[in-house]
C-alpha cells in the first residue's frame, strides 16, 4: 500500500484519521516536554510532565489532592523538581527568598498566568500578572494597610470584637452548642468591610451567625482547581447561569456571588452619583486612599475598584478567621497551653473589659508564640503560589538533608521567566525546622529568655514573602493579637469542645486554604 492509498484510505475514514492525528500529537507533545523542553534537565515524574490532565484528575476530580504528592515526588526526584509541563516547585527552605524574592537589585516576579485563572481578578493587586504594574496597584494599597494605619482601627476592631463575644456569651444561657468557626468568619467580615470600606454589613448582629460566608469563600476557594483547568467556568458562574440554579446546584456559591454583586453595585452608584463613598472619623478608606493618590487615571476606574474591593475582602476574611478558629481549637485541645496563655493575659490584661493596645500586645511573649504557631497549622494559603522570575536563577542544594544520595550537591539552571514555588504547607510542617511538626507546641518559638526564636523564620511563610506578599499583613496581626488576646481573657476556661477533633481542623486536601472536606466546624459549649 503506498502513501496515497493510505491518504485515500484515512479520506474515507475522516473519524480514524482525526483519532490517529490526535494519538500522533499527544505522542510528539510527550516527546517535546520530556526531552526537548527547555525544563528537561530537571527530573520529574513522567505522567503530570507529560500532561495537565494528570494535575487536573488530582485537584479536580479528587479535589486537591495533588499538594500532597509534592514530598513523595521530591523524595525521589530531589529539591527541585517538574510538577507540570511547564513548572517547577522546590522543597528547600533556602531558596523560599530567591522564588519570593524582593525588588532588590531590581529582580522581579510575575505571576504565572495559569495560576490566576484560577481567581480570574485581573484588576486587582493578587490578580496582576506583571510585577511593573503590580508595583503601581501595590503603592496605591501600602498607605492603607501600613503599621501605623493599621493601629487606627483598633477602636473598630475591638467594637465587633465586644459585640461578637456577646453573641458568643449568650450560648452559656441557653446550653446550645456554639460553632467558632461560623463565629469568626462573621467577626472577620465585619471587621474587614468596616475598616477598609466604612460598610457595616452587621453579619455579627446574627446570634446565630447566618447568614455567613463562610461557606461561600470556602466554595469559591474549593472551586479554584477546576477554574484553573477549564478558565470558562468563572465566566458562566456569575454571568450566565441564573442565580436560581446556581444556588439549587451550590447555596454557598450563590451567597458569595450575591455579596459580589452588592459591592459592584455600590461602587456603580458612587460613579453614577447616586451615593457618596462613606466617611469615616480621621482616616481615609481603601477607596479613598486609592482615588486621592497620585496613581495613572486608568488605576482609577470601575473594574479596577470592585476587584481591589473583592481581593481585600477574599484575602482578609477566612484567612484571618480561620487562624483565630485554629487557636480556638488548639487551645481547648492542648489544656496545659491555653493555663499558661491565660495566666499570662490576667496579669497583662487586669480589667478584660479594657484591652491593652496591639502594640502592648504584640509585646507579651507567649501569646506571640501562641500566634506564630497557629499561623504554622492555618498556613495563610496552602496551594502552591508560584512566582514567575524574569531573570534566570541557579539552584545549588543547600543543606546535605538537599544533597542527593551519593553527597553530591543538585545544581540546576532555570531558566527566565519559569513559574516556580514551594508551599507554606510543605514548609510549615518541614521537621527539621519544626521537629514533631504535628504537635501544637508555642514553645518551640521561645528560648530561654523569653525572646522568639528567630531561626525558625527560615520556614515561616504565613504571609509569603517579597514583592507580592500579603499587604494586610499588618492589620492581619492587629486584628489577630486582640481577637486572641480578648477570646481568651474573656472566655478563659469556660468553653469546651464539642464533637470537635483535630479532624476538623487537620489538613486533608488543598482547597487553596488548608481545609477538610468534611469539617462541620470547631464547635463549642459556653459555660
Ligand atoms: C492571617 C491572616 C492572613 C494571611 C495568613 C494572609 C496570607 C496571604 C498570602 C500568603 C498572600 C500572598 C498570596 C500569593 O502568593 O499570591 C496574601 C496576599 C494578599 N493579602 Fe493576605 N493574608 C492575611 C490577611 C490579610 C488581610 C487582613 C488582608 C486585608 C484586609 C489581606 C489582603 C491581602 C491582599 C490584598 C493580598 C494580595 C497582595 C498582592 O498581591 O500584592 N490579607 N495574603
Amino acid at each position: 500500500m503506498g502513501f496515497n492509498d493510505i491518504i485515500a484510505a484515512l479520506g474515507a475514514h475522516p473519524f480514524i484519521a482525526i483519532g490517529l492525528a490526535g494519538i500522533t500529537y499527544f505522542f510528539l507533545l510527550a516527546f517535546y516536554r520530556l526531552y526537548l523542553h527547555p525544563l528537561a534537565h530537571i527530573p520529574g515524574p513522567k505522567l503530570p510532565i507529560v500532561t495537565y490532565w494528570y494535575e487536573f484528575y488530582n485537584d479536580v476530580i479528587l479535589h486537591g489532592k495533588t499538594l500532597e504528592k509534592y514530598p513523595e515526588w521530591h523524595k525521589k526526584y530531589g529539591p527541585i523538581i517538574r510538577i507540570n509541563p511547564n513548572e517547577l516547585h522546590s522543597m528547600d527552605p533556602a531558596f523560599i527568598d530567591t522564588i519570593y524574592a524582593t525588588a532588590s537589585g531590581g529582580r522581579k516576579r510575575d505571576k504565572s498566568s495559569f495560576f490566576l485563572q484560577a481567581f480570574p481578578l485581573y484588576d486587582s493587586c493578587f490578580g496582576t500578572i506583571d510585577h511593573d504594574l503590580h508595583r503601581v496597584r501595590r503603592a496605591s494599597l501600602n498607605p492603607f494597610f501600613s503599621k501605623i494605619n493599621a493601629r487606627k482601627f483598633e477602636s473598630d476592631i475591638c467594637h465587633y470584637i465586644n459585640k461578637q463575644f456577646d453573641q458568643i456569651e449568650s450560648y452559656s444561657k441557653t446550653g446550645e452548642v456554639c460553632n467558632l468557626s461560623l463565629a469568626f468568619a462573621n467577626l472577620s467580615i465585619d471587621i474587614i468591610t468596616y475598616v477598609a470600606f466604612g460598610w457595616d454589613r452587621e453579619y455579627t448582629s446574627n446570634r446565630d451567625f447566618i447568614p455567613n460566608l463562610f461557606g461561600p469563600l470556602r466554595s469559591s476557594m474549593a472551586l479554584s482547581h477546576a477554574m484553573r483547568h477549564i478558565p470558562i467556568l468563572y465566566k458562566l458562574m456569575s454571568e450566565y447561569i441564573p442565580e436560581s440554579i446556581i444556588a439549587k446546584l451550590d447555596p454557598g456559591m450563590s451567597e458569595f456571588i450575591g455579596f459580589e454583586k452588592q459591592i459592584y453595585r455600590t461602587v456603580d452608584d458612587v460613579f453614577d452619583g447616586k451615593q457618596t463613598w462613606n466617611k469615616l472619623e480621621g482616616r481615609k478608606t481603601v477607596f479613598q486612599e486609592i482615588l486621592d493618590g497620585n496613581f495613572p487615571a486608568q488605576e482609577k476606574t470601575k473594574e479596577r475598584l470592585k476587584e481591589g474591593a473583592r481581593e481585600v475582602i477574599g484575602a482578609g476574611a477566612l484567612t484571618t478567621s480561620t487562624a483565630i478558629t485554629y487557636l480556638s481549637y488548639y487551645l481547648h485541645a492542648n489544656p496545659s497551653v491555653l493555663a499558661k496563655l491565660y495566666a499570662e493575659l490576667e496579669r497583662a490584661i487586669p480589667d478584660p473589659t479594657n484591652l491593652p493596645s496591639s502594640t502592648e500586645l504584640e509585646t507579651l511573649p507567649y501569646l506571640n508564640a501562641c500566634l506564630h504557631e497557629t499561623l504554622r497549622f492555618s498556613t495563610g494559603i496552602a496551594s502552591r503560589c508560584p512566582r514567575v522570575p524574569h531573570e534566570s536563577l541557579l539552584y545549588t542544594s543547600s543543606t546535605p538533608s538537599f544533597c542527593n544520595p551519593s553527597g553530591k550537591q543538585y545544581t540546576y539552571a532555570i531558566p527566565a521567566r519559569t513559574p516556580i514555588s514551594t508551599s507554606a504547607y510543605h514548609m510549615h510542617n518541614n521537621p527539621d525546622i519544626f521537629p514533631d511538626p504535628g504537635a501544637f507546641r508555642p514553645e518551640r518559638w521561645l528560648d530561654e529568655q523569653g525572646n522568639r526564636h528567630k531561626e525558625l523564620d527560615v520556614g515561616f511563610m504565613p504571609f509569603s514573602r517579597g514583592t507580592r506578599s500579603c499587604v494586610g499583613m499588618n492589620l492581619a496581626w492587629v486584628v489577630m493579637h486582640l481577637e486572641a488576646a480578648a477570646f481568651v481573657r474573656r472566655f478563659g476556661h469556660r468553653l469546651s469542645l464539642f464533637e470537635t477533633g483535630s479532624e476538623e481542623v487537620d489538613f486533608d486536601h488543598d482547597g487553596f486554604e488548608v481545609g477538610h472536606s468534611s469539617s462541620k466546624g470547631v464547635r463549642v459549649l459556653v459555660n
